[in-house]
């Protein structure tokens, strides 16, 4: 039937400035659309150099490596007979544009540089590349040589337009962010008659964003009329975020497919089939959409002598489902771990796990992650097999119909060693719940006590400088309290250092053929902490990669019930009844608690879990931010039942430690984005760290408030 069209699109796990691995995946999912039968194939933003190449896009290198590998996609006869979306980095008149290049049976049909760039949040487009303001017209675009050698084409159209195939049907493109402002092409693009919107994202993860996406196009599609048809990367292509794939096809309202949120498969093509005459049937049967039709401002059309007819049976629409933000905590830093383990090339990860709930959440996440790839295995995904016996040194292969290789605990146990670390003020509850747990994952679990280390630095201490620091609880001062308190964390790090990079080798030197790797150290600090600066700088906070560091507490404990009931580990319940205590004090003063932890983070804190997470949202959430003042005003009608000067104390309080704190927020170990709260300094929360902490003119402010409510 003529007026059925089939159109994929696809989530590839791209990777910054691989070039050759991202040409095999583009490759790989051109021919799956094709056998799908499907006339166009939609890929995500930037795929041919990778998205997140940040300042790599000022390199020349980058922008000829992307057209080398388009000469290889356009040269390719069997990529011929379906219209294929990609994206790049162009140079107009000299300046860079972010492009979807639209190119057919090896010619080049239209290069549509983006018109609105993402520059928010984790985005900063507009340092890479210019925005393109002619968004009604194109221009001439002349090729580059390697591109006219393939077949004499010498030039293209370079801007906004649409492409009619020869049997009618209009095509259109949108890029990401377009789709998330309020004026979007889609809107121009619809009411010219376009019948497929085509958008190449590139989109991270973020909880509870999912639905933010699919709204927008259902809600487009609901408006307009008309197939959206939307690709997104997925993993971790070489930074702190995690695209989350769910590339989608919509029409009219209704959600057609939509590809996994998670997966560690490299390549995911999927595909729907759509009548082009419901599109015009459900536009022509709202005759207002018809009135703002006949007045809105044409765009060029490019025809093409290409139908886009098929043979498929039309698709149906599908319920959309969500995952829960703790379903989302569980497989997004996970497959974000594994994505980086496999890339990095080390042989697992070396986690010190303490007995509380922030390094058990960390453990639970590498051990969904082994879950993840068990379950690839079991769909006899070979690349990630391959990648198995890569990391483990392993020959592991597929036999028989439903088993697997090796299992996720067999799994965890190669990739994961846990360490207890004690110190004479750990308790035996926390050694004994980071037991049970190491043993309910099956990591590969060790106990040490390092009192002897922290003995010998303490005592080059002394002989240098006579003195010897004592706790607060031997009569100690705040300082030297302190200090006796960070030196056991910190050298909890650089002994975490030290296992990583010795604890495979000990494991497997009796086995002269095996190679072995180092680990990569697991941090575990919370949003909270680092909002409140409640770590140690350069203690388990300086470790290589934190799955969890923009994650509240708040939200780690329901991750944690919710794998109580996941994975039915009953020691879980401990950890969620546990006090969150550092015990790195001695408990020898009280006779009646002796032997049991009295050091309390909240207590320590001055603030709650869950107060400092409402601080932590407000402060900075979405698209909100709140100085000391707005705070308070928020906090003083949310937190009605306090009085209004404890409402000001506790902002106070807050913003004291928070300010006085910051500068660890540029030492914090690259952590998985997972939140609008983050803190992270480096790429995303961008401050100051050097404040007065005084806060002298807000906190007066503040103080007439209470003054003038009494
Ligand atoms: N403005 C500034 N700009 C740049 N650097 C600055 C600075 N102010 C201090 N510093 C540096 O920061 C250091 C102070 O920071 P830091 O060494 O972290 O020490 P500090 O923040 O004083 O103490 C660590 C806090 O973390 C708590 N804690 C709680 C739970 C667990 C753990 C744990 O580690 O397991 C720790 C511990 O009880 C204590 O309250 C200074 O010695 C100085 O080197
Ligand atoms: N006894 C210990 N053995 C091993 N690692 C430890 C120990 N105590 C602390 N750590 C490490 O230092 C990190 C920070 O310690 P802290 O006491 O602040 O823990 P926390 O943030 O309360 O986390 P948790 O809830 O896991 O205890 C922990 O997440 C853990 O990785
Ligand atoms: N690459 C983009 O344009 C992404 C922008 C968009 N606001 C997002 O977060 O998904």
């Amino acid at each position: 039937m003529d007026s059925l069209v089939t159109i994929a699109t696809c989530s590839l796990n791209q990777w910054a400035l691989d070039f050759t691995g991202n040409y095999q995946r583009i490759k790989a999912s051109i021919l799956q659309a094709k056998a799908q039968n499907a006339k166009i194939r939609l890929g995500s933003e930037l795929e041919i150099p990778g998205y997140s190449c940040q300042d790599h896009f000022f390199e020349h290198d980058t922008v000829y490596h992307s057209w080398q590998v388009l000469a290889k996609l356009l040269s390719d006869p069997e990529l011929f007979g379906i219209l294929v979306v990609t994206g790049m980095p162009v140079l107009f008149k000299g300046h860079r544009y972010n492009c979807s290049v639209l190119f057919l049976d090896g010619k080049v049909l239209l290069i549509r540089p983006k018109l609105w760039l993402a520059s928010d949040g984790n985005y900063r487009e507009y340092r890479y590349f210019t925005k393109f303001e002619l968004t009604s017209l194109t221009v001439n675009f002349l090729l580059p040589t390697n591109i006219q050698a393939i077949n004499g084409q010498k030039s293209t159209s370079f801007g906004h337009a649409l492409l009619e195939s020869s049997n009618g049907v209009v095509i259109g493109v949108e890029m990401c962010e377009e789709l998330f402002v309020p004026y979007s092409p889609h809107i121009q693009m619809s009411l010219d008659g376009c019948d497929i919107i085509l958008n190449s994202s590139a989109s991270h993860h973020e909880l509870r964003k999912l639905y933010k996406r699919v709204s927008l196009i259902k809600s487009a599609t609901s408006k307009c009329g008309g197939v959206y048809v939307y690709s997104n990367l997925h993993g971790c292509d070489g930074d702190r975020l995690y695209f989350d794939g769910s590339s989608m096809i919509a029409c009219n309202g209704a959600l057609f497919a939509i590809s996994p949120q998670f997966s560690l498969e490299d390549v995911i093509t999927i595909s729907a089939t759509i009548d082009i005459n419901s599109i015009r049937s459900y536009r022509s049967s709202i005759p207002s959409i018809g009135s703002q039709s006949s007045i809105v401002k044409s765009l060029t059309r490019i025809p093409t002598d290409f139908c886009f007819d098929s043979q498929n049976p039309p698709s149906y629409p599908i319920r959309e489902t969500y995952l829960s933000p703790e379903q989302e905590i569980s497989l997004g830093p996970a497959c974000w771990l594994w994505d980086y383990l496999r890339r990095s090339k080390q042989g697992g990860f070396f986690l010190p796990i303490s007995g509380g709930i922030d390094s058990c959440s960390v453990a639970l996440i590498v051990y969904s992650m082994c879950v993840q790839v068990e379950k690839a295995l079991l769909a006899k995904n070979k690349a990630v097999l391959d990648d198995v016996n890569e990391i483990l040194d392993t020959n592991y292969s597929f036999s028989g119909e439903s088993c697997t290789p090796i299992t996720a605990k067999d799994l965890c146990n190669k990739l994961l060693y846990t360490c207890y670390m004690g110190t004479e003020n750990s308790s035996n509850e926390t050694k004994t719940r980071a037991a049970s747990l190491s043993s309910d994952i099956n990591s590969y679990h060790s106990s040490i006590v390092f009192d002897a280390v922290i003995a010998a630095v303490l005592m080059v201490f002394s002989m240098l400088t006579g003195k010897s620091p004592k706790y607060g609880v031997d009569g100690g001062s705040r300082q030297e309290n302190l200090a006796l308190q960070n030196i056991q964390a910190r050298l909890r790090m650089v002994l975490s250092y030290l296992f990583a990079s010795l604890l495979p080798w000990t494991r497997y030197v009796s086995d002269k053929k095996k190679r072995y790797r180092s680990l990569l150290v697991l941090g575990s600090s919370n949003a909270d902490e680092a909002l409140r600066g409640y770590f140690t700088k350069y203690d388990c906070s300086s470790a290589d990669l934190n799955p969890i560091g923009s994650i509240s507490k708040t939200d780690l404990r329901s991750f944690v019930g919710f794998s109580q009931q996941e994975f039915q580990f009953n020691i879980l319940s401990q950890f969620l009844d546990a006090v969150p205590s550092a015990e790195l004090i001695p408990t020898r003063t009280n006779s009646e608690t002796k032997g049991i932890a009295v050091q309390s983070d909240e207590q320590e804190m001055g603030l709650t879990y869950e107060q400092l997470e409402v601080f932590g949202k407000y402060r900075k959430s979405s698209k909100f931010y709140s100085g000391p003042l707005s705070m308070y005003n928020k906090l003083v009608i949310r937190w009605s039942h306090l009085p209004k000067q404890e409402v000001a104390r506790l902002v106070k309080h807050f913003f004291f430690y928070y300010a006085i704190n910051r500068h660890k927020m540029t030492t914090l170990t690259p952590s998985y984005h997972a939140e609008s709260y983050s803190p992270d300094d480096n790429r995303f929360d961008h401050r100051p760290f050097l404040y007065n902490a005084d806060y002298s003119w807000q906190f007066e402010e503040i103080d007439k408030l209470v003054a003038s409510n009494e």
